[in-house]
């Protein structure tokens, strides 16, 4: 098989060792509050709550702990984690830490073992709040407003309300960072996505349910009501994972409060649910999905989905450092020269929320740097970005 092509100079990849960056805050700030919320949200007993005490302790001290052989899924972390147990979590790459840290997550609320905590969703009263906020109402509301426009601007902020739809990352709020404000787009190629539908399978790699999630659905009723795609396959996590992340579950609750709700919500809820019954919408789910790599390691099935693609829209910030391999890249390294491995078309939409950012242009760069040093990870600017294998040529 051939190798995946990489850029000519390769980027530092982000770490977890060193004080006061982002990584460390995530481990150090962000988890902290994240388990006390869940442990203030769910009624777990003594052995779970121990359990989340120590992967707590492990996980800013320690050695990380291979899974169990008894784990359903030991046979892939014995794959993605051959080089990582053993050595302490601080050396760790972030994106393969964090990844792990979910997975630990759902062991230490007994989402894989015998008993009455498997398969529960320790995120679920997050997402349930989220759902019932509000906001969420309100975005319900604004999709009537958005349903009047006129196609060439309906498209286009149906397409922005998805971009922005990314701040509403419950990950990101449990920071403090409101979903509020919508800021400004560090880069735009907003008008190279639209040409490349052409009636043919659109792939959308999913971040957040909740808002974010309506927002998507919404820009996929609008590929398939509008012809711009003939099939959508939506890619979804198999379990829960970095908070908020959408499972096929999510997406049912989301078109439940759709068809609920009066005027557009509910007709593209309707919409979608027959979309669904037709296999035009198809939930899809890959171990991958939650795997500690970027895509450029991604196994031959799903690099076969993405190449029958006429486009692969990757929502958010996580996808966006997993499409750029979690480095340090300089901010004017083309993201076709970063995404050169990808088999076909993609489009990232995301909202700047870590460290990593490609393709602005030089000016924007310096300017971005100069006003706040913070900005990468503010959520104050997002960033619509296109390659194609003729960009990579
Ligand atoms: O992928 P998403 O939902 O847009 O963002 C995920 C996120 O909240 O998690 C990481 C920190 O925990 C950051 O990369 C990012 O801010």
């Amino acid at each position: 098989m051939s190798q995946p092509r990489v850029p000519h100079r390769e980027a530092p990849p982000i770490t977890c060792d060193e004080p006061d960056s982002f990584p460390w805050q995530v481990f150090h700030e962000r988890h902290p509050v994240l388990i006390r919320r869940i442990l203030e949200a769910v009624p777990y007993g003594q052995a779970e709550r121990q359990a989340f005490a120590a992967l707590l302790r492990e996980s800013r001290q320690d050695q990380v702990a291979p899974l169990s052989p008894e784990a359903p899924d030991f046979d892939l972390w014995q794959v993605w984690g051959k080089e990582q147990f053993g050595r302490s979590w601080q050396q760790q790459r972030f994106l393969w830490a964090e990844s792990y840290f979910y997975r630990r997550l759902l062991q230490a609320g007994g989402y894989f073992a015998d008993g009455g905590w498997r398969g529960v969703d320790l995120f679920a009263p997050f997402k349930h709040a989220e759902l019932d906020a509000p906001a969420f109402t309100a975005d319900l509301t604004a999709l009537d407003h958005q349903h009047a426009l006129a196609e060439g601007e309906r498209e286009q902020s149906l397409l922005m309300t998805a971009v922005w739809g990314n701040l509403a990352d419950l990950g990101f709020t449990i920071a403090g960072k409101g979903p509020e404000e919508t800021g400004a787009l560090a880069a735009d190629e907003s008008d190279r996505l639209w040409p490349l539908l052409d009636g043919g399978l659109v792939t959308v790699v999913a971040d957040n349910s909740g808002r974010e999630l309506l927002a998507d659905l919404a820009l996929v009723d609008h590929l398939l009501a509008g012809g711009r795609a003939g099939e959508v396959s939506l890619l979804l996590k198999p379990q829960p994972y970095y908070i908020s992340d959408a499972t096929p579950r999510d997406v049912l609750d989301c078109l439940d409060r759709m068809t609920a709700a009066a005027g557009a919500a509910a007709g593209i809820g309707g919409r979608l649910r027959q979309a669904l019954r037709d296999d035009r919408l198809r939930m899809r789910t890959h171990p991958f999905a939650c795997a500690p790599l970027g895509y450029r390691d991604m196994p031959a099935d799903l690099r076969e989905e993405f190449a029958a693609s006429a486009l692969t829209i990757m929502k958010g910030d996580l996808n966006y450092r997993r499409l750029a391999d979690d480095r340090l890249w300089p901010p004017t390294t083309p993201f076709a020269e970063v995404t050169a491995y990808f088999p076909g078309p993609v489009a990232a939409l995301r909202t700047v929320k870590s460290d990593v950012v490609t393709g602005l242009d030089a000016e924007t760069a310096a300017e971005l740097d100069a006003a706040d040093p913070s900005w990468r990870v503010s959520g104050t600017h997002a960033v619509i970005q296109v390659a194609t294998p003729r960009d990579r040529e």
